[in-house]
């Protein structure tokens, strides 16, 4: 698939993010046809050019259509992207698999590992659409939607073993804000991706237990180190995570506000309960609550040690003390920084 180019795209998701990266495509030339799961979502965006609940004060560009259905939404689609939250995402695309346009890239913005099967999202999507795994394209870096949905600059990875599938996405999707740069580790991008939810979590946690700047860069970097473990266990490329979906994405998240997951860690931290924390991000998706049980069992299933993600499965799904859990965190026996 050499120098294809990609005029219509069709975006399977009406939250945040799957609402940003529709007009990032649309800002960048392309048209642009969103799939809401509810009908007055579709109408608001297609009707009014807003998305309220997720994006509110963002104007939506007049070039983005909106349905609630899905033939309509796929019919005639250069690229699909999915965009809905990792753990509902092998049911919807079983629903669309029949409707999916044979030629059509498709693209995955999730940021999970499926419970149960432990498989990356482009695994899943391999699986369920019948393409081969190296021809999905997955979108990561540090790409917090309110931020790009104001056209504040940022850049992004696109990863795929198929670089001119990248490509092709590459061009649909830059612009004058949105600089997105192709890398074929697959790996290596999703793994980052998923495991920095949870190290959003801790770091988090950390602020509503009122703790600064040098936990949050303990964290924040002890995070990395075991995420890199991991990444090398499963054939990542080390570098991938000194780049944009690696450290990149990290620091945006585990620093910002905005970021769900940490909201959500720092409610758990203020000790408030896991349903305070869920309503705290407006309903809307914090994978790393999930992943810290997918990501842990998969590391262990490989033999590879990850400290933080351990504890945050125990105040997660185990209900124990944030505050235990950091105690035990900082008394596991003492080692060098690499061991
Ligand atoms: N937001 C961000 O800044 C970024 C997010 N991501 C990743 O993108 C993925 C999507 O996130 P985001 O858009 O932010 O999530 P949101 O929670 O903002 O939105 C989720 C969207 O998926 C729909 N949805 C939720 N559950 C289901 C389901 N079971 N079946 C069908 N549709 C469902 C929601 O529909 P409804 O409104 O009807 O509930 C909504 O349209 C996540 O993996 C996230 O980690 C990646 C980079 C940045
Ligand atoms: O993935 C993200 C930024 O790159 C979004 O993070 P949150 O899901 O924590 O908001």
């Amino acid at each position: 698939m050499t120098g294809v180019t990609v005029q219509s795209v069709t975006v399977l998701g009406a939250g945040s993010w799957g609402t940003t990266f529709a007009k990032v495509l649309a800002d960048a030339g392309r048209d642009v046809t969103m799939w809401a799961r509810r009908a007055e979502v579709a109408a608001e965006i297609r009707d009014g050019h807003t998305n309220s609940r997720y994006l509110p004060g963002v104007e939506l560009p007049s070039r983005l259509t909106a349905t609630s259905d899905p033939a309509e939404a796929l019919a005639g689609a250069e690229a699909v992207v999915l965009a809905v939250p990792s753990q509902s995402l092998r049911a919807n695309l079983t629903g669309w698999r029949e409707l999916l346009p044979r030629e059509a890239i498709l693209v995955s913005l999730a940021k999970g590992v499926e419970l149960g099967s432990l498989k990356r999202m482009s695994e899943v999507i391999s699986e369920i659409a019948e393409v081969p795994s190296g021809d999905v394209v997955v979108v990561s870096g540090p790409n917090l939607a309110k931020e790009i949905a104001q056209r504040q600059p940022a850049a992004a990875v696109l990863a795929s073993a198929d670089h001119d599938r990248a490509v092709a996405i590459q061009q649909a999707s830059f612009n004058s804000y949105f600089r997105p740069y192709t890398n074929t580790d697959v790996v290596g991008c999703e793994l980052g991706g998923a495991c920095k939810n949870v190290i959003a979590l801790s770091c988090g946690i950390a602020s509503g237990l009122g703790f600064g700047a040098n936990t949050m860069a303990t964290l924040i970097t002890r995070g990395l180190a075991e995420t890199a473990r991991l990444g090398a266990k499963l054939g990542a490329d080390p570098l991938t995570f000194a780049g944009l979906a690696g450290v990149g994405d990290l620091v945006a998240t585990c620093a910002s506000p905005l970021s769900r997951n940490r909201t959500f860690g720092e409610r758990i931290g203020r000790g408030e309960t896991t349903a305070q924390a869920q309503e705290a991000v407006g309903g809307q998706v914090a994978e790393g609550v999930m992943s810290c049980q997918s990501i842990r069992e998969l590391a262990r299933g490989v033999g590879v040690d990850m400290p933080i993600t351990e504890a945050m499965y125990r105040v997660c799904h185990e209900g124990m003390d944030p505050v235990r859990v950091g105690a035990e965190l900082l008394g596991r026996q003492q080692k060098h920084e690499w061991s």
